[in-house]
């Protein structure tokens, strides 16, 4: 039965971001669900019973859940393939770095937040960032425009989303994301011009106000 296409998500996720990049990309149409994560909807419990989590793309009501595959499932399922590189080398070293960001970037973002300002653990993670950034700007973008070269693909959809908690990692880690990562900073602004990524990044302060919402929540200072 065709019901297209519809996105279980939560505003403020990175990996959701990722998807709606993706899908404004391709410029397909679809149904948007902000979904509750602290009581979740019996449709989001039934299309991701193993992980519970957002986003899961609901295809003709099929279930594709992890916004890595999401992104792929949809240059996939929707020709042309345009996301990807078309050269598998280039698509295995895509892959590679998208793998390296959901290992690294998030958690360690996180563990930049949420420990208490000036405890070791937090230094720790201030360190961690620092090095993931330009692990990144060295290792994956290099002088490019783009990370996938002169065009915007998908490790810059995979990586884009988390422009927007710069500000929130720089303000707890007390450091300058242009100062130790300026191609990544150039980049970033070159992405935000784009009108998928422009209409769905949130705002820094308005992330920043939710993981301070979520501070209070954990009670943490
Ligand atoms: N590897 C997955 C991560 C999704 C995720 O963390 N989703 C969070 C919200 S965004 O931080 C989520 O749904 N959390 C709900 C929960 O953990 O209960 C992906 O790439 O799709």
């Amino acid at each position: 039965k065709k019901q297209g296409l519809q996105l279980l998500d939560f505003w403020v996720s990175p990996f959701g971001q990722r998807c709606r990049i993706a899908l404004a990309e391709k410029g397909l149409p679809y149904e948007y669900l902000e979904q509750d994560l602290g009581n979740k909807s019996e449709l989001l419990l039934r299309s991701n019973p193993i992980h519970k989590k957002i986003p899961v793309l609901l295809h003709d009501g099929r279930p594709v859940c992890e916004s890595l595959i999401i992104v792929q499932y949809i240059d996939e399922a929707f020709a042309p393939a345009s996301l990807l590189p078309s050269d598998p080398y280039a698509r295995a070293q895509a892959r590679f770095w998208a793998d390296y960001v959901d290992k690294k970037l998030y958690d360690c973002g996180t563990r930049l937040w949420k420990l208490k300002a000036g405890e070791p653990a937090q230094a720790q993670a201030r360190k961690e960032m620092i090095e993931i950034l330009k692990t990144l700007e060295e290792g994956a973008l290099g002088d490019k425009e783009f990370f996938d070269g002169d065009a915007f693909g998908f490790l810059d959809l995979v990586v884009v989303p988390f422009t927007s908690w710069f500000l929130t990692y720089e303000r707890h880690g007390e450091f300058s994301v242009e100062k130790e990562c300026p191609r990544i900073t150039a980049w970033a602004k070159r992405c935000g011009e784009r009108e998928s990524v422009a209409k769905t990044l949130s705002p820094p302060e308005k992330v920043y106000e939710f993981v301070g919402a979520m501070k209070k929540r954990f009670g943490i200072e």
